[in-house]
């Protein structure tokens, strides 16, 4: 998978502004050194979502985070409605009937299910008082194995998982990775993180991230260190 894309096909900035006016200038900004973009919850309930076809029309590709999961008629008819918006990535929960419903109905379509294994702001301690008693490695790797039967195109880890599921799962299955921060960056509520350099070294195809772009002073000098940064580890 990673061969045939070029470094700056891999870097996925999340679009976690307030309102499409403000999306709008950030990608006015990053011109062309940002070639693939994701929405989700923030600007897509500020009424983001026709960004998703805009952007498509724009010859960017949209990676739609919405996260689904509710019952399987409920996720199936949410994900034939996404399909149409022209994304190339949607977020499920990593939740066996979850996946199962969003696998058949993207079926036919362009779009591509990745699904959510563990969030990258939860660590082993967050798991517990979430009343799992498997540890984030164990339940990242079951996750992706039931992803794998059930036929979902990817899987969104931290890189600190990336190097095990490499080997795990089929070359086909496309793994993406938030929690990543350039050396000396913010980690924010992030809690498994790795630097650019270190999340493609470890296997990642592609690196989702956020406010290290959208704060900073150069938001265009940012994507473009790190698209440097991709590179020069690829
Ligand atoms: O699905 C995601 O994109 C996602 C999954 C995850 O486990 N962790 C995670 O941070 N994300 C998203 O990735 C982005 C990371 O943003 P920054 O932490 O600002 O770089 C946010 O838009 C999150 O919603």
């Amino acid at each position: 998978m990673t061969a045939i894309l070029d470094p700056r096909d891999r870097l996925i900035v999340a679009l976690d502004v307030p309102d499409v006016a403000s999306a709008g200038a950030m990608i006015e900004r990053l011109g062309d050194s940002v070639t693939f973009y994701k929405i989700g919850y923030q600007l897509g309930y500020a009424g983001g979502l026709p960004l998703v076809r805009k952007l498509a029309d724009a010859g960017k590709k949209v990676f739609a985070d919405l996260k689904m999961h509710d019952i399987g008629n409920t996720v199936a008819k949410g994900v034939e409605s996404v399909a149409k918006l022209g994304a190339t990535f949607l977020t499920v929960h990593a939740y066996p009937q979850t996946m199962q419903a969003a696998a058949n109905a993207s079926k036919g379509s362009d779009l591509r299910i990745l699904a959510v294994t563990v969030l990258t702001s939860y660590d082993n301690e967050d798991l517990k008082a979430a009343g799992y008693q498997l540890g984030v490695s164990d339940l990242v790797t079951t996750r992706a194995q039931q992803a794998q039967a059930l036929g979902i195109d990817g899987l969104v880890c931290s890189p600190e998982e990336a190097g095990n599921l490499r080997k795990l799962i089929k070359p086909e299955m496309v793994l993406v990775t938030p929690g990543v921060r350039p050396a000396g960056a913010d980690i924010g509520d992030q809690k498994r993180v790795m630097t650019p350099a270190k999340a493609i070294a470890a296997g990642s195809d592609y690196l989702v991230v956020g406010r290290p772009i959208l704060a900073a002073d150069d938001p265009k000098a940012a994507a473009e260190a790190i698209v440097a940064e991709i590179a020069a580890a690829t």
